[in-house]
């Protein structure tokens, strides 16, 4: 280490040159003010890097800029391995990797969803990745230059660059893991994360429990680390906020009045608290908290606290005096205000008890709304570059709505679209045409970029299966009759494609270049 003698004007005046380089920084299209410059540039280390991640958010941005523009989208699916991902740029624009993915095929523990895979998994398979669009682009290169403008003329270029979108989960646990998990993504090539309102391992599939929110204001602290991180490494790296509040059914704090007028309470008197319920229930071997739930439910009155108001108003009168006080707040209004409002309107206490439903995690009841969507969507929205109120059913009307509230506000909004390998597409009444014509229909409402996310688990078991089961029935001459030949028959998969995509020839290209002779 060494102590130099630093002359500190000019240490002062590189200071503000870099802040001023910041704040010129963010006057760009892309960047919402609302990061505070001297203190990034005060957590900047002295070394500034360029980052692949920034070239590849720009090629995002202006893939995603010209399908706004045009009312189109772009559909991909998640994948993580780069033999997939090199075919997947012959016909798709973008990478999309996935946690749940990552999660089940990509870890010493497998596990659907939870999240509760290490926060460096997906980075680490983004660096991979990246690495693997390099060579394919590198290959493909040194293939072309080697051929005649001609020849040339005759082969497909194929864009092996291609942004990779990363599934940033709930940024995994504290604000510092999702900080360093910012960081990696940046580093590994990516040109998009996105990040969502829920609760670390609070997903509960097996047992259809739905999914539990984190409040609103730990929403904004995740994804203000993140854009804060991306403007500490000086990256135009995007973020796609993602938020879970369509049939979320639970969340994990009142903290927050912006969540007041969702969370669900007990309105019936003198009935015990659920956790009681739930404890004996134990005892007595059920140990499945949506049975006891279900149960409890019947006897406690669960709904919001307007719905209580308006259960127990004595006059319609009065439950439209308390509803039109309130709709006049400019901010969203806590229990005890409501309760206050209330109080006015009808003369009464009204009796409700958000405590009592509360699970064993101390998780607190939670009634979706689309008002509720939109509010998350609108909190959020300053923070990043596309919004995504994530559904696992089709339901245009519901997608116009949030999309256009949202776009009240923010005109020129995009936004992200999921559709889960469970997409009961046929119990929601669409026909073929109609699921057909989906994408475009909600691409108009500004979803531009789509994803398939689990193909890698779906798509590939399914494959798989066929393959395994030509293998145990024909033995090699199934797999010959079945998957090589028609492999080979197909351009840019089999014949003499099978070594330039293999690449074997690179190497040959390397020597060639080194001059060596004893190759
Ligand atoms: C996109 C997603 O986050 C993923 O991990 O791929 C999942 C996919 C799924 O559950 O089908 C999600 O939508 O939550």
């Amino acid at each position: 280490m060494a102590i130099i003698e630093i002359d500190l004007d000019a240490e002062q005046a590189a200071f503000e040159k870099e802040v001023a380089e910041v704040e010129a920084w963010w006057k760009s299209p892309r960047h919402a003010a609302l990061r505070r410059a001297r203190r990034v540039v005060m957590l900047r280390h002295s070394q500034r890097r360029e980052y692949a991640s920034s070239t590849q958010a720009m090629k995002l941005w202006n893939i995603l800029q010209e399908h706004l523009r045009n009312g189109t989208h772009e559909l991909t699916y998640g994948a993580t391995d780069p033999v997939v991902i090199g075919q997947m740029a012959k016909y798709q624009q973008t990478v999309y990797v996935s946690g749940a993915v990552c999660g089940t095929t990509r870890v010493l523990e497998p596990g659907i969803d939870h999240a509760d895979y290490p926060w460096d998994t997906v980075p680490k398979i983004i660096d991979q990745i990246y690495h693997s669009q390099m060579w394919n682009d590198q290959r493909q290169r040194n293939l072309r230059m080697s051929r005649t403008r001609e020849e040339r003329s005759k082969m497909p270029f194929v864009d092996y660059m291609a942004p990779i979108i990363a599934d940033g989960d709930m940024g995994f646990g504290g604000l510092t893991s999702t900080i360093k998990m910012a960081k990696a993504f940046v580093e590994a090539g990516v040109a998009m994360i996105h990040v969502d309102d829920l609760a670390s391992g609070m997903k509960r599939f097996t047992i259809g429990q739905g999914r539990t929110l984190v409040p609103i204001s730990e929403y904004e602290s995740r994804l203000c680390a993140v854009r804060m991180q991306f403007d500490i490494m000086g990256a135009d790296t995007m973020l796609l906020l993602r938020s879970d509040c369509i049939k979320a059914e639970f969340i994990t704090s009142c903290i927050d009045p912006r969540d007041h007028e969702y969370i669900v309470g007990a309105t019936a008197q003198n009935i015990e608290p659920f956790t009681a319920a739930m404890t004996r229930a134990i005892e007595g071997g059920e140990t499945n908290p949506v049975v006891v739930r279900k149960q409890w439910a019947q006897t406690a009155g669960l709904m919001t606290f307007d719905d209580a108001v308006k259960s127990q108003a004595d006059s319609e009168d009065q439950y439209l005096s308390y509803n039109a006080e309130i709709s006049k707040a400019e901010t969203a209004l806590s229990l005890a205000q409501r309760r206050e409002k209330a109080r006015q309107a009808l003369g009464k206490d009204v009796y409700f008890d958000w405590e009592l439903p509360r699970s064993l995690q101390g998780q607190y009841m939670y009634k979706w709304s689309v008002k509720a969507a939109i509010e998350r969507c609108l909190a959020a929205a300053p923070f990043g570059d596309l919004s995504w109120p994530r559904m696992d059913f089709p339901d245009e009307k519901i997608v116009s709505e949030i999309h256009n509230a949202v776009r009240a506000h923010y005109p020129n909004r995009m936004f992200g679209y999921g559709y889960t390998n469970t997409y009961d597409w046929e119990g929601n009444g669409f026909s073929l045409q109609d699921i057909k014509e989906y994408p475009s229909r909600v691409a108009k409402h500004g979803a531009v970029f789509q994803i398939q996310p689990t193909w890698p688990i779906q798509g590939f078991r399914h494959y798989a299966d066929q393959c395994c089961e030509v293998l145990h029935r024909d033995g090699i001459a199934g797999y010959y009759e079945e998957i090589q030949k028609p492999a080979l028959a197909r351009p840019g998969i089999g014949g003499d494609s099978t070594l330039e995509l293999s690449g074997a020839y690179l190497a040959d290209a390397f020597f060639a270049t080194i001059g060596a002779r004893d190759t």
